[in-house]
């Protein structure tokens, strides 16, 4: 996925099929592309604009095993970063340092900053709360409420985060999530059944709609579809492509052609023997995959280890 400009502010699908003109603030200048972009805003004026994410110098630990070494990394708004890398390199971890999840482990250490849009987000200042919910997750297996309803499911994070909503708003809500979730077809007529009678596929559009629900700006996924057939995964892949428009998008997963066919940027990560993981790499995603600088990356993507 190529787009044309660094903008904080998302693009319009299509926009830039009508356009041959960019400002030097990279702002389309064609009439009908300005047009579908102020369709585009109109229809979209509750959202919160993209942000990037920083990640610098970041060290962790559990316990005394250091299991990560001055990791840098600049996950670009509105865009879709990929994690690889072998088993137990480090990824997770990373991922989980992303949103303050990595604390939550007893005797985890972590040294190093990471800032969205700017911001530290382990600042003393900033609570935890504020930082989760502006960096969502959704995990491997699939984990709604199983005997919560769908629609129910939907809303569960916005308890935690305090927000008070009238019952239209909430229909609206949720009618919007599961259509960015690439769900609402499928469950429209049956809301109130609970979230655990859905497929496995289902119910990690689900999660990602429960996790949209309380308006993330970056949203982080760890092998979301490494517990799904390959037609789940396609449409997990169809429903991220969309939503980058709107969250900036972290993903580790195992699937080379996964990280080709969804991300923009690619970080290889590596633990040598006995050392903790860092960053062999990263770059465009096109240019890991055909003229990667190191040949160790090489090796990884084209199926030589790990
Ligand atoms: N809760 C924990 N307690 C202790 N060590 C842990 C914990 N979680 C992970 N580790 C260790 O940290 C290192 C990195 O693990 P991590 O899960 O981040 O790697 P990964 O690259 O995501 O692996 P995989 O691809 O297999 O999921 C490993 O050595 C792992 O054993």
């Amino acid at each position: 996925m190529s787009r044309a400009n660094d903008n904080t502010m998302p693009m319009p699908p299509g926009a830039l099929e009508h356009t041959d003109t960019l400002t030097d603030a990279g702002w389309v200048t064609s009439s009908e592309a300005l047009a579908a972009y102020d369709d585009y805003l109109g229809a979209h004026r509750h959202l919160p604009s993209l942000a990037g994410l920083d990640a610098r110098d970041i060290s962790a630990w559990f316990g005394d095993h250091q299991v990560l070494d001055r990791v840098s990394l600049s996950m670009k708004a509105g865009r879709v970063t990929a994690l690889i890398g072998p088993s137990g390199c480090g990824k997770s971890t990373f991922l989980r340092i992303l949103n303050r999840m990595h604390e939550l482990v007893p005797g985890a250490g972590l040294a190093g900053e990471v800032l969205l849009d700017g911001v530290d987000i382990y600042d003393a200042a900033r609570r935890l709360t504020d930082a989760r919910r502006q960096v969502g997750m959704v995990f491997q297996k699939p984990n709604p409420f199983p005997a919560m309803s769908i629609y129910d499911n939907v809303l569960a994070g916005l308890k935690l985060t305090g927000q008070r909503k009238t019952r239209s708003e909430k229909d609206a809500l949720v009618e919007e999530c599961l259509i960015k979730g690439g769900l609402w077809r499928e469950v429209r007529d049956r809301l109130r059944q609970p979230g655990g009678a859905l497929s496995g596929g289902q119910q990690q559009r689900l999660c990602i709609a429960r996790s949209l629900a309380v308006r993330p700006r970056v949203l982080l996924m760890d092998e979301p579809c490494s517990a799904l057939d390959p037609t789940s995964t396609r449409v997990i892949e169809e429903t991220i492509k969309e939503l980058v428009a709107e969250v900036t998008i972290v993903i580790v997963t195992h699937n080379m052609q996964q990280a080709q066919r969804i991300s923009d940027h690619c970080a290889f990560f590596l633990a040598e023997q006995g050392t903790p993981g860092y960053i062999v790499e990263h770059g465009p995603t096109e240019a890991m995959f055909s003229t990667p600088q190191d040949p160790r990356t090489s090796d990884y993507v084209h199926g030589r280890f790990g």
